[in-house]
């Protein structure tokens, strides 16, 4: 069991005022202190506080890191899918850092043979649950903490902060989190003691002032020579170090005559060969951070995060389910104070896709900074809300608990496969609010606008889950990194016109990615609000995070973009992520001409989508098999007649235009509308009035 990111906590470091004796302090993680001992051991440990770098783009609030010490093999993909991370670290701790088939357990998979039931590098992939519950588990992760309180009153204090305990209750979760935290500590003493040693063992062979590492080729040397052979990942890695150490310290580790570029090209090099980067992704990552922070980064993408599950408050509440799951021997706790429903797992005996609670809808599977962007948009109780870009539904479910299923939530996707997996989590998590539709989320605010809230969840290039998709190292080229920022700014003003500014409660939209890029997120914003200027960037109420650029490689950005918020694996040990929110003060006077309308148009009757089409009964729902899947033909012929009796509604005669399209937007929204079996009532358009839908008499074709 190791000592992993995914025993270490999630969210902003701990008050250091609270953290235990043993706790070590930064100079400890120094690499250049590290001894020998640590690079043939094959550990992995938590990083260091690291130093704030110099290259002007830092922007990191990195806190702490892992200690970073990976054995002589090469990490993950090459490593054919076993992660650096999931060697054997310690004995007698509370988790292995586990193989991907050990994940597969969790989820419901078979039995590990293994009595120490490790904790899953899970598949992040966000899917559907009724139908492949791998899919739904939509974001898995992994951690390990040795910054981590284990004082058992202070974990009680983190359940009890949102809910009443009875003795009982706080029985029960004292000795979960007795047990948790008596493993916790022992795992700290040796954490400690290890740590001290390797301080001993750096001490003797401390780097003199004046050393300075040689780390780049003499020009003579035969590049291509050694190019061809199998690089030494030991090597590799310890030149890494060494560079990052000169480039800490410029003036006194360089070589002679050596510039900076020089070692930063050395770097790149090595960073790319060592984890398996392409150059462009390398140098663009590498970029948003100083070098030894921009090492923590690759490093945490090594090891998966921790594996968290949201709370569904409508159906339970977090105190029930730890008890629910600890009786099962789940062990966990709540994932930090900035979340009331989030709940970390550090060991499982049973497999979490397929406990009865999670069948029953108690929990979702969700990386912790997904739940950021729906805290951000803090959706009320009544209010109608769009999630422009939502399956597998993690955050469209969120917004449902937090609305307590009341009002109103549209939730689309542009892709029809995951638009089922998102229809099978509002299923099992008894959501009762959401309309599911299934267009390019361009077409909003034609489809229909007016809304209090938008959620705009962008498609993106996910450099901010490598660990889940190491992929992503490689296969994200220059084109992408054009393209999607593209669809983003195209997505994000479509959201903004979407907005009612005039709502009561709301005029919001938050604009989130899993990405880390500037392209995809600063740039992104930036553009919105050159394009318009009736939005402003507001706070996004989250507690933690670092700041957005406001400038970047050049780049002026607004000055407000430091309100947005950005997420790092190695700071916080969540995915990478980015939120940012804007409030909405005014109408879009280009959308109301060439939208027909995109503002308030629950007060418009002449835009409204109208669909009277009989909403089935119960019973005709299972008899026509309402919800049971995507038949296009079948859906044809009543989409089909539908369109007739909209017309004999209206006067025409169908067989007269005889398959005429409509030449109005509004009308092609609302065919769009019902061909997708989008129910939308007039009278749920008028003002303050929600819309009588009900999840099961939505269809997404
Ligand atoms: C980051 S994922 C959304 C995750 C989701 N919000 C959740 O929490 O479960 C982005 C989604 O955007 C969808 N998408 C991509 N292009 C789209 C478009 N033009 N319109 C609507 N959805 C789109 C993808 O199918 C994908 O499901």
């Amino acid at each position: 069991m190791g000592v992993g990111r995914r025993m270490k906590k999630q969210g902003p470091p701990p008050d250091l005022g609270k953290i235990s004796a043993n706790k070590r302090n930064a100079s400890e993680f120094d690499d250049s202190k590290r001894g020998k001992k640590r690079k043939a051991s094959g550990e992995i440990k938590p990083q260091a506080p690291l130093k704030k770098g110099s290259n002007g783009t830092s922007n990191s609030g990195l806190k702490k890191s892992t200690k970073g010490s990976f054995a002589n093999g090469k990490p993950t993909q090459a490593q054919k899918g076993r992660n650096l991370a999931k060697e054997p670290i310690m004995s007698g701790a509370l988790l292995d850092e586990s193989s991907d088939d050990d994940a597969a357990d969790l989820l419901g998979g078979e039995d590990d043979e293994d009595e120490e039931l490790p904790l899953g590098v899970l598949d992040g992939s966000e899917g559907s649950v009724d139908e492949d519950a791998i899919d739904a588990q939509d974001e898995f992760l992994e951690s390990g903490s040795s910054v981590y309180d284990s004082d058992p009153q202070q974990e009680r204090a983190r359940f009890s902060e949102d809910e009443d305990e009875s003795d009982a209750e706080e029985k029960l979760t004292a000795a979960n989190i007795a047990g948790l935290s008596r493993k916790l500590d022992l795992e700290q003493e040796e954490d400690a003691a290890e740590a001290q040693l390797e301080l001993e063992e750096a001490a003797l062979q401390t780097n003199i002032d004046g050393d300075r590492p040689k780390v780049l080729e003499d020009e003579d040397e035969d590049e291509g020579a050694a190019s061809r052979l199998a690089p030494d990942l030991q090597l590799l890695r310890s030149r890494i170090t060494d560079t990052i150490r000169v480039l800490d310290d410029f003036s006194k580790l360089a070589e002679e005559g050596r510039s900076r570029a020089e070692y930063t090209a050395q770097l790149l090099k090595d960073i790319c060969l060592y984890y398996d980067y392409s150059p462009y992704l390398a140098e663009k990552l590498f970029n948003l951070f100083p070098p030894r922070e921009a090492f923590a980064f690759f490093e945490a993408n090594e090891s998966a995060r921790p594996v968290v599950i949201r709370t569904n408050t409508l159906r339970t509440h977090r105190r029930e389910l730890a008890q629910s799951l600890i009786n099962r021997g789940v062990t966990i706790e709540p994932v930090g104070k900035w979340s009331k429903v989030g709940l970390q797992v550090f060991e499982s005996q049973v497999p979490l896709g397929a406990t009865p609670e999670y069948l029953a809808g108690h929990y979702i599977l969700q990386a912790a900074s997904s739940f950021l962007p729906v805290m951000a948009l803090a959706p009320q109780e009544q209010e109608r809300i769009l999630d422009m870009a939502a399956a597998p539904g993690g955050k469209t479910t969120h917004i449902a608990a937090l609305m307590k299923n009341t009002g109103s939530i549209f939730a689309n996707d542009s892709n029809k496969s995951r638009a089922k997996g998102l229809i099978g989590n509002i299923h099992r998590l008894g959501v009762k609010n959401t309309i599911v539709c299934n267009y390019d989320a361009k077409e909003f605010p034609r489809v229909i606008g007016g809304f209090d809230r938008v959620l705009l969840d962008a498609p993106c290039s996910g450099t901010g889950v490598i660990a889940k998709d190491p992929s992503v190292k490689t296969n994200k080229m220059e084109k992408d990194f054009m393209q999607l920022p593209h669809l983003q700014k195209q997505l994000l003003l479509c959201a903004i016109d979407s907005v009612d500014h005039t709502s009561k409660t709301g005029g919001y939209i938050v604009y989130s990615t899993c990405s880390v890029t500037v392209e995809e997120n600063e740039q992104v914003v930036q553009y919105a609000l050159t394009k318009r200027p009736n939005v402003k960037l507001v706070d996004t109420g989250l507690t933690f995070g670092v700041d957005g650029f406001v400038s970047y490689m050049g780049k002026q950005f607004d000055p407000k973009m430091k309100m947005t918020k950005r997420f790092y694996p190695q700071a916080y040990n969540v995915d990478g992520f980015f939120v940012s929110k804007f409030k909405k003060v005014a109408p879009s006077p280009g959308a109301i001409v060439k939208d027909g309308d995109s503002n308030g148009a629950r007060n418009r009757e002449d835009v409204v989508m109208v669909d009277r089409t009989p909403i089935a009964t119960e019973d005709e729902e299972e008899e026509t098999g309402a919800f049971g899947g995507f038949d296009e033909s079948e859906d044809e012929k009543y989409i089909e007649k539908a369109k007739r009796n909209r017309m004999r509604r209206k006067g025409i005669n169908p067989r007269a235009v005889n398959g005429k399209r409509p030449a109005n937007g509004q009308k092609k929204s609302e065919d769009a509308a019902q061909s997708n079996g989008v129910k939308v009532s007039k009278a749920n358009l008028s003002a303050g009035s929600a819309p009588i839908v009900k999840a099961a008499t939505t269809r997404v074709k």
